[in-house]
């Protein structure tokens, strides 16, 4: 019996901790939930292929639809074209004029109009009717599985925004999509391709933290006023999120610590508590906002998030990771990112980045000398055109240069689909956990077993890194 199955049943006879705050056994309350129950017994079914370290056929030039031209998608459309080997061959968006936006800018470039579609569904239209390699997804988090899961589908291979997935289900949708068609299914998770993270991954590779006992992150960024601004989101779409409570975005804290501590490929996570804080803001605004505008009337009165939540999560080889997210209260931006060892630390939040071998911080010139033996040969590589390019000063435009530079070389992709569904599942785990008074839940096994002898992620260029980039 694999030990997930084990956890499931240990829940469900068990509980964990319920007798001990006299609350209603876990048995009783996991039996009414269909999702996690689903997720633990598909965590020991048996898997149809491993997607990680999969390397798909080459693609010489590879064929990208990208879909949702909002905010994101409108500056990958411009990124992406940068990018040698690469045809834009279709745009789509719900609002007919943002494909006319991002067209012009293509246009006013000299590149030959990508075909066009629009309206609610025209995503599956130009999913059928274009010859396409791969599939770009730019949309509000509720169309990311159903975009992904029809491209794989139809044989495209998928690159999604985050997080890729809301819910348990959607995870597994991926996963098991991903596994049965052999189609590349990533989550877009940039914070990855930064360059302090890199630094560190590389630094954590090659020892010099010791063994990791420890790591934070989180997305802590105030959005007060987008998310309330009607020019923001699509039909507000990001404030409608905010009746969930939990961790909502977890990934841009949690994708670069997961690679640094080698969770899905040499460790697991095990186990998390999630807690949350009262709303002290967003009801509070959503009120006053309707007091003077009726365009605000069905966000009055609601119940919405609470402003920071606290995630901790214990992996199979007992580290810890704890993730925070926290978009109302008035604080400088930080994904903490710190990560903890036998021999060292370094934390890049409040800047600047720091790194420690005892306990004194190092100085300036000694930071500088680990930046040039440890910077990876991507960065080395791409860094100063992606500082260019720009893109949350570069680290986008290396995740795509990186993505497509994998595809044209048939190279396995930094982050597969289990990296994806397990840094997304952090959302509706830690939103279980919280109603539940923070109680404990098992966080399923999305590589059902092969974490134990998957391969970390490649910090070379082997076999890749052919692909230019055009004229900027
Ligand atoms: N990785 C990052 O740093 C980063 C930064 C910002 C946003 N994001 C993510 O990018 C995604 C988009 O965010 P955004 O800020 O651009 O939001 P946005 O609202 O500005 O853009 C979303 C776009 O999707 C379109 N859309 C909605 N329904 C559609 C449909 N049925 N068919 C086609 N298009 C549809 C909307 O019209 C809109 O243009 C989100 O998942 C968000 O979490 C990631």
């Amino acid at each position: 019996m694999s030990s997930n199955r084990r956890n499931f049943l240990r829940n469900l006879t068990l509980g964990t901790g319920a007798l001990a705050v006299g609350l209603p056994s876990i048995a009783a309350e996991n039996k009414e939930d269909g999702a996690l129950q689903r997720a633990y017994e598909k965590a020991s079914a048996n898997q149809r292929f491993n997607m990680s370290g999969y390397a798909a056929p080459k693609i010489d030039k590879v064929r990208v639809g990208i879909i949702g031209l909002g905010q994101r998608g409108g500056d990958a459309v411009q990124r992406l074209a940068y990018i040698d080997g690469l045809e834009i061959k279709a745009l789509c968006d719900k609002y007919p004029d943002r494909v006319t936006k991002a067209q012009a800018g293509l246009e006013k470039r000299g590149f030959q109009k990508p075909k066009e579609y629009s309206g609610n569904d025209g995503w599956k239209a130009m999913i059928e009717n274009e010859d396409l390699d791969l599939v770009y997804i730019c949309t509000p988090w509720s169309l990311h599985t159903p975009m992904a899961v029809y491209a794989m589908n139809h044989g495209k291979h998928a690159a999604c925004e985050v997080p890729i997935a809301k819910t348990l289900d959607e995870c597994w949708e991926l996963v098991e999509t991903s596994e049965k068609t052999r189609k590349h299914c990533m989550m877009l998770e940039n914070c990855c391709y930064d360059f302090f993270e890199l630094l560190t991954l590389n630094m954590a590779r090659n020892g010099l933290f010791g063994e990791l006992v420890h790591a934070e992150g989180a997305y802590i960024h105030d959005l007060r006023s987008l998310n309330f601004s009607k020019d923001g989101y699509a039909d507000m779409w990001r404030l409608k999120e905010n009746y969930r409570n939990g961790n909502l975005y977890p990934t841009h804290g949690l994708g670069p610590i997961a690679q640094c501590l080698n969770i899905n490929r040499g460790d697991k996570m095990e186990h998390l508590v999630s807690m949350s804080t009262n709303d002290f803001m967003m009801g509070q605004i959503a009120n006053e906002k309707a007091a003077t505008d009726p365009f605000y009337n069905e966000f009055a009165g609601k119940q919405f998030r609470g402003d920071m939540n606290t995630t901790l999560i214990h992996t199979e080889k007992g580290k810890t990771i704890m993730v925070q997210h926290d978009v109302t209260t008035p604080r400088p931006y930080s994904r903490i990112h710190l990560i903890s060892g036998t021999k060292g630390v370094a934390s890049k939040y409040p800047t600047p980045e720091r790194i420690a071998f005892g306990h004194e911080w190092l100085k300036e010139e000694e930071m500088k000398a680990l930046y040039d033996q440890y910077t990876p040969p991507i960065v080395k590589h791409v860094g100063e055109i992606a500082k260019k390019v720009g893109g949350h000063g570069g680290m986008d435009f290396i995740m795509d240069w990186r993505l497509i530079d994998c595809l044209r070389n048939g190279l396995p992709l930094d982050q597969d689909v289990y990296d994806g569904a397990l840094w997304s599942s952090i959302a509706p785990l830690s939103e279980r956990s919280v109603a539940k008074r923070s109680r404990t839940v098992d966080v399923p096994d999305f590589t059902r077993g092969a974490w134990k002898s998957n391969k970390p992620v490649n910090l070379t260029l082997e076999g890749g890194g052919n692909t230019g980039v055009r004229k900027i």
